[in-house]
C-alpha cells in the first residue's frame, strides 16, 4: 500500500498567538496565594495562671493573641478575674504560670522594673475611679498624662510644662469635648466630665495601648454610654488598641470589635463581636 506523507498541521488562525491572546492559562512556576497579612501583636498570652499569696485561685490556662487596632471587651461577673487579668497583661501584677509579651515585652511570672517602665511608656490608663488630682485645673491634670515620659518632670503644673504641650493638652481636651473646662478645678467637674478628662490624660501620652477597667462604671446609663462611644470611636481614629472591662453586656456589644468572657477561671469564650449571641452573653452571668 502506497504510504502518503503526513504533513505537519498548521492552524493559521492561531499561529503566533501568545497564551494570554487564545485565552488559556500561561504554564509557569506553581505561585502560593500571599498568606493574610496579621496586624502586629499587642498582647500575647500564653499558658497564664495566677493564684493570689493567700492561696484565691483567679485563673487558669489564658490564652490571649490581641492584634492592633482590636477593641477588646474583657467581660465575666464579679470576681471572675478581668482586673487581675488586665494587671497581668501589663506586667502590673505578676502571673503564677505562663508567658507574656506585651508591646514586644516579653516575660514569665513578672515584668523587670526596666520592661515595666517601656510598658508604662507606650500605654494609657483610665479606671473607674478617674483618679484626677481635685484641686488643680483641668489643664494640668491632663498635662500630667506625660509623667513618666522622658522630660515628664515639667508635667507637675501646667505653668511648667512647654507650649507645645499646653497645645496638645487642648487639642485632646478639644478630641473629648471639654477645651471649654481647661480652666476649671477638677474637683468641680461632673463624674462624666472627670471621666473625660482622665481619658484626654491617657491620650496625651500617644499611647499604643489603652486599658480601661470599668471606665463608666460609676456613671449614670445615659453618661456612661457617652464614655464608651468615646472611648471607642478615640480608639478607632487615633490606630490604638483598647483593652476594657465591663460587666455591662450592652457596652461590651455596643463598643467592642472583640469579647473575650471569663467564667469560672477559664476563657468561656473569646470571638468577634459580631459572632456573639444574646445566648452567649447568657450564659456569662448565668447557669
Ligand atoms: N490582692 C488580692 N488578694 C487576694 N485576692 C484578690 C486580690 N485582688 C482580687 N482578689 C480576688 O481575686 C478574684 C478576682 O478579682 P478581680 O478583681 O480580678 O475580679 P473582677 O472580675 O475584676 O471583679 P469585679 O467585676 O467585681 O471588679 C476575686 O475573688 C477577688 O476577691
Amino acid at each position: 500500500m502506497e504510504r502518503v506523507p503526513i504533513e505537519p498541521v498548521s492552524v493559521p488562525h492561531l499561529a503566533g498567538l501568545s497564551p494570554a491572546d487564545t485565552g488559556n492559562p500561561p504554564i509557569g512556576p506553581l505561585v502560593k496565594a500571599p498568606a493574610p497579612v496579621l496586624a502586629p501583636q499587642i498582647i500575647g498570652a500564653r499558658g497564664l495562671a495566677k493564684t493570689y499569696p493567700n492561696g484565691q485561685r483567679v485563673f487558669a490556662g489564658v490564652d490571649l493573641d490581641i492584634r492592633a487596632d482590636q477593641r477588646v471587651a474583657l467581660i465575666g461577673s464579679n470576681g471572675a478575674g478581668k482586673s487581675t487579668l488586665l494587671k497581668c497583661l501589663i506586667g502590673l501584677l505578676p502571673t503564677t504560670l505562663g508567658e507574656i509579651t506585651t508591646l514586644g515585652e516579653r516575660f514569665l511570672a513578672a515584668s523587670s522594673a526596666a520592661q515595666l517602665t517601656r510598658l508604662r511608656r507606650q500605654i494609657g490608663f483610665v479606671f473607674q475611679n478617674h483618679g484626677l488630682v481635685g484641686r488643680q485645673s483641668v489643664l494640668t491634670n491632663v498635662i500630667q498624662g506625660k509623667l513618666g515620659l522622658p522630660g515628664s518632670w515639667r508635667a507637675f503644673h501646667h505653668a511648667l510644662a512647654p507650649q507645645h504641650w499646653r497645645e496638645e493638652a487642648m487639642a485632646v481636651l478639644a478630641e473629648v469635648r471639654l477645651a471649654d473646662k481647661a480652666g476649671a478645678r477638677a474637683d468641680q467637674l461632673s463624674g462624666g466630665q472627670a471621666q473625660r478628662v482622665a481619658i484626654a490624660r491617657a491620650l496625651i501620652r500617644r499611647p499604643r495601648l489603652l486599658i480601661a477597667d470599668e471606665p463608666a462604671a460609676s456613671l449614670d446609663p445615659a453618661v456612661g454610654r457617652d464614655i464608651m462611644r468615646i472611648f471607642s470611636d478615640l480608639a478607632r481614629d487615633h490606630g490604638i488598641t483598647l483593652v476594657y472591662t465591663t460587666h455591662d453586656m450592652q457596652h461590651a456589644l455596643d463598643y467592642s470589635d472583640r469579647i473575650v468572657a471569663l467564667k469560672g477561671g477559664k476563657v468561656h469564650f473569646d470571638r468577634p463581636t459580631a459572632r456573639v449571641t444574646a445566648r452567649d452573653m447568657e450564659g456569662v452571668f448565668h447557669g
